[in-house]
């Protein structure tokens, strides 16, 4: 057995952002899931919060990437330089004589074994001592401090930027799941669509995200609220400014909200009756940057009668449950298909 120690890391290895958890300090890194490169050379310019800033802005021989999609690698070799960039700024107190460290990388569950492999060879060739992998909802799970490890029914349904992950869980298992490509990402680009259709207006990715941080929520919201919008027009090409409300915006993410709650319907369909009856009394936990968007937790309530719970720290609980799961490393060997 190998002590894990305060140089070891649980990383959130987000399609959106990518967190770094150290045991003793918590989330030491908590940045965007984006490099930008140099075209010809493809040397790195920026990584994390600068990067993201130059999406949709970079001159012709600059390129600024999201390398994961759908909560996988899209680009494997941006993804390793993109972690090795983390593990190092992770690891820059830790001196030059310490051991490299245990890295614990977070996947959903719904992942090939080939994509599993993928992220366990870039995490090595970032500067892993060794890599294991947990599904994210059991890492969720952990992050909202439920108790998963007891012989309970806990639901976590984790709402990311690529994915949405719907789990039961009790005695340190999953016990059903459902991993749909539906999340963040699919809300931002149905208010694109929305919007090209109904005012010829194209608008970029991350206006669309500051839409729906602004006025989006999963139902149509009591009372009138606005925002001006800015894009490029359509049928003359020229830049323009709209004003939507809130209710168009809920119309715009009514698909995405019910692919969502469909996904909860199905996990408590195959749900054993004696845990869902756990889960009628402690609720359905939602994590994820999307637990945040508002008015779900109320609609997923409606929709399955049940009481939902938005967690603490929703867009930290992958993080924080990667992380303390390296405590239960030994448990994770046996898990990992890696290391069958
Ligand atoms: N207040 C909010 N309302 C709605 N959505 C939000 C809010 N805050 C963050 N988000 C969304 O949450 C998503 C990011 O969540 P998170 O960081 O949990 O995902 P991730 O771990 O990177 O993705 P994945 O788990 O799919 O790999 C983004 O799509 C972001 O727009």
């Amino acid at each position: 057995m190998f002590g894990i120690g305060t140089r070891d890391l649980g990383i959130d290895l987000g399609t959106a952002n990518t967190l770094v958890f150290v045991k003793g300090k918590g989330i030491v890194v908590r940045e965007p899931s984006v490099v930008a490169l140099q075209t010809d050379t493809k040397q790195i310019v920026a990584v994390g919060n600068d990067a993201k800033n130059m999406i949709g802005r970079t001159p012709g021989n600059v390129v600024a990437l999201r390398p994961m999609k759908d909560g996988v690698i899209a680009d494997y070799e941006t993804t390793a330089t993109m972690m090795k960039y983390y593990i190092k700024q992770a690891t820059k107190n830790a001196g030059i004589f310490s051991r490299k460290p245990y890295v614990m990388v977070c996947v959903p569950s719904g992942i090939t074994a080939v994509e599993e492999r993928a992220v366990i060879d870039a995490t090595r060739q970032a500067g892993a001592r060794d890599a294991y992998t947990i599904e994210e909802p059991f890492a969720a799970a952990i992050g909202a401090n439920l108790p998963v490890w007891e012989p309970t029914g806990s639901m976590v349904v984790d709402i990311g930027g690529g994915t949405t992950e719907v789990a039961i869980i009790s005695l340190g298992g999953i016990v059903t799941s459902q991993s749909i490509r539906v999340a963040g990402d699919e809300m931002d680009e149905a208010i694109i669509n929305y919007i090209r259709k109904t005012y010829n207006l194209m608008i970029g990715d991350r206006t669309a995200e500051a839409v729906k941080l602004e006025i989006g929520s999963a139902s149509a919201p009591e009372g009138v609220e606005n925002m001006e919008i800015r894009g490029r027009d359509l049928l003359t090409g020229l830049p323009k400014t709209i004003e939507i409300t809130a209710t168009e915006i809920s119309e715009a993410l009514r698909d995405t909200v019910y692919a969502i709650v469909d996904a909860v319907k199905i996990t408590l369909e195959k749900t054993p009756p004696e845990l869902a009856a756990d889960i009628m009394d402690r609720g359905i936990v939602l994590t994820g940057g999307g637990a945040l968007l508002r008015n779900l937790d109320k609609v997923i309530s409606d929709e399955t009668k049940m009481p939902v719970i938005i967690a603490e720290n929703p867009l930290d609980c992958v993080a924080v449950g990667t992380g303390k799961a390296l405590e239960h490393i030994h448990l994770f060997k046996n898990r990992t298909k890696d290391h069958r």
